[in-house]
């Protein structure tokens, strides 16, 4: 129970902080604290490295992130590895500079950098989210240095140069390939740009009291990390024994052009896999039958087409008022802007991705979605999200074309938030941690585990699909709509890693994803975040 509720809580550093003071101030003492911490930091790296022929190349800061890798450099010494210390600072803080003493006095040798090169791994203790400023100078040298060797690097808390809100690199910082981070998750593990710097992570838990997090954090929290069970508490949406099928919601999906048929398939495919009570596919009439072909179960409309195959008008007997809720966008083109116009003026739920967004963003988006007269969803990538909220793109992440991953500004928790905040809308800014902002609480739910094989054509298509059949169940039913965002996100990405774990990253295609929907709902292994055994 405890470590389902500690996965969901993502803290800032003046938050942990926060926390910390009020432990301290209740009686903890800072030396206990740091003590326990260690020794479970210690207990992780003897189940990762057993064999005690392991030599360990020890970075020490100032502070107490440097403390922490002292008493680890002890612990690891007293049982029998080879442990040497790098500690290039000249003034530490108490607690640490006592750690320091003893460890000398004990014949840890102190060296200089040149000769960790020979350790077997790096513990990286250099700064937590103490860190103030960019790595500059020699330590800014030392640390590019250690970046060279392509050793196993452990970083404690984070690796060291992160920003611990941001994950942004301040300088230059530590490529760990694993980060243990202490008590509660950084936000700095939920924002792409800090990724490649983070490697494997994974949570400490050190029994900080519920009270002191939940008094510093609210209730609910601002944000909320998506855990598998959250998302399967809410997955299937229920249903009773006497229902029938319009009572399991009707979507209505607005997708495809002559140029772009493959994509209206995907998304119906995805939408039937949802369980949603009835699916209705609005395509131009050129991809009608190939829609009722490979998707018999759906109600097909032929829409009329323009020169260039993509829909330009809505058939006259279809209501949009019938609907639970709409999708568009998947293969759509940039054409149809009436036809966008045409559902943002719709009673209707409605959820817009790849080219509906691309459109939204002509007709003055914050003004056009704050007078929706229902909610609507974005699903947008970094660069749909620039153009739909320019003033915040640069807070979304790197450039779509661009390899780059050091933006100071991007911190996509942040951009998440201010769009759902200026428009009214569910923001879900994709990425390899997707970030949900809401108007309401948790203002950004922020998803975890995901799969780099979900970064291909198509897989944006089965998540529309996905997620247009759940917001039509849900919208039937009145139940809130970000907690089924969250869990259709948590779904997405769960089939992504199910569909690797079977068939490698390279099989994991839209359609083999589609498969694999209805199994990770089949699925036990959700216990955490390490499920699927890879
Ligand atoms: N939050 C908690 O409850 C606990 C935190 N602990 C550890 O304590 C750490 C935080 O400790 P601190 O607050 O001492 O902070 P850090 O150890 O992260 O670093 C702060 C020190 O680094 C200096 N500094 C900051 N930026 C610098 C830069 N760019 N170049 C050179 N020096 C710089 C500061 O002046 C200060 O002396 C955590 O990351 C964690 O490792 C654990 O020991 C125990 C529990
Ligand atoms: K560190």
């Amino acid at each position: 129970m405890r470590h389902t509720q500690i996965q969901q809580f993502v803290v800032s550093a003046s938050q942990m902080a926060a926390i910390e003071s009020r432990v301290f101030a209740a009686g903890m003492p800072v030396a206990a604290l740091m003590e326990k911490v260690a020794g479970l930091i210690t207990r992780r790296v003897c189940e990762l490295y057993p064999d005690v022929r392991t030599t360990f190349g020890i970075l020490v800061g100032p502070g107490h992130n440097g403390g922490d890798a002292l008493v680890v450099a002890r612990e690891l010494h007293f049982r029998g590895y080879g442990v040497k210390l790098f500690a290039p600072f000249a003034s530490l803080k108490e607690l640490t500079a006592h750690h320091a003493r003893y460890a000398a006095s004990l014949g840890i040798p102190q060296v200089a950098l040149a000769n960790l090169a020979d350790c077997t791994v790096l513990i990286d203790g250099l700064f937590g989210f103490g860190l103030t400023r960019p790595l500059s100078g020699d330590i800014a040298a030392a640390v590019d240095r250690i970046n060279t060797w392509q050793k196993p690097v452990l970083s404690i808390d984070l690796p060291s140069g992160l920003h611990t809100n941001t994950g942004a690199v301040l300088g230059t910082a530590v490529r760990a390939t694993r980060t243990f981070c202490l008590g509660l998750w950084k936000q700095a593990f939920l924002q792409d740009q800090g990724q490649d710097w983070i490697g494997q992570a994974e949570l400490i838990d050190f029994d900080l009291p519920l009270a002191d997090i939940v008094e510093v954090l609210g209730t609910p929290p601002d944000l909320c990390r998506i855990t598998p069970q959250q998302a399967i508490a809410a997955l299937p949406i229920p249903r009773s024994v006497t229902t029938h099928k319009y009572r399991e919601g009707h979507l209505l999906l607005v997708c495809g052009s002559r140029q772009y048929a493959g994509a209206a398939l995907l998304a119906a495919q995805a939408a039937r896999a949802s369980g949603v009570g009835m699916l209705s596919v609005a395509v131009p009439e050129s991809l009608r039958l190939m829609v009722v072909a490979q998707v018999p179960d759906a109600l097909v409309w032929g829409c009329g087409e323009t020169d260039d195959g993509a829909i330009a008008q809505l058939p006259e007997d279809l209501n949009l008022a019938d609907y639970a809720a709409i999708a568009c966008g998947c293969g759509l083109t940039r054409e149809p802007v009436s036809l966008v116009k045409q559902l943002l003026e719709a009673a209707t739920p409605l959820l817009l991705d790849a080219d509906g967004l691309n459109i939204l963003a002509t007709l003055d988006p914050v003004p056009t979605l704050r007078n929706r007269p229902a909610p609507t969803v974005l699903t947008p990538h970094p660069g749909e999200f620039r153009r739909l909220f320019p003033d915040l793109g640069a807070a979304s992440g790197r450039e779509e074309q661009s390899d780059s991953q050091n933006d100071p500004c991007g911190n996509r928790i942040d951009a998440a938030r201010r769009a759902a905040q200026q428009s009214g809308a569910i923001v879900l800014l994709k990425g390899a941690k997707v970030a949900i902002g809401t108007t309401q609480h948790p203002a950004v739910w922020l998803n975890p585990d995901s799969t780099p094989a979900l970064a291909r054509g198509g897989s944006g298509d089965v998540l529309t699909g996905l997620l247009g059949g759940l917001l039509a169940q849900a919208a039937r039913r009145h139940l809130p709509l970000e907690p089924v965002v969250a869990a259709a996100t948590w779904w997405h990405a769960a089939t992504g890693r199910l569909a690797a774990a079977a068939h490698s990253e390279l099989g994991a295609d839209a359609s083999t994803q589609i498969r694999y929907l209805p199994r990770v709902l089949q699925s036990n292994d959700f216990n955490d975040s390490s499920d699927f055994g890879f």
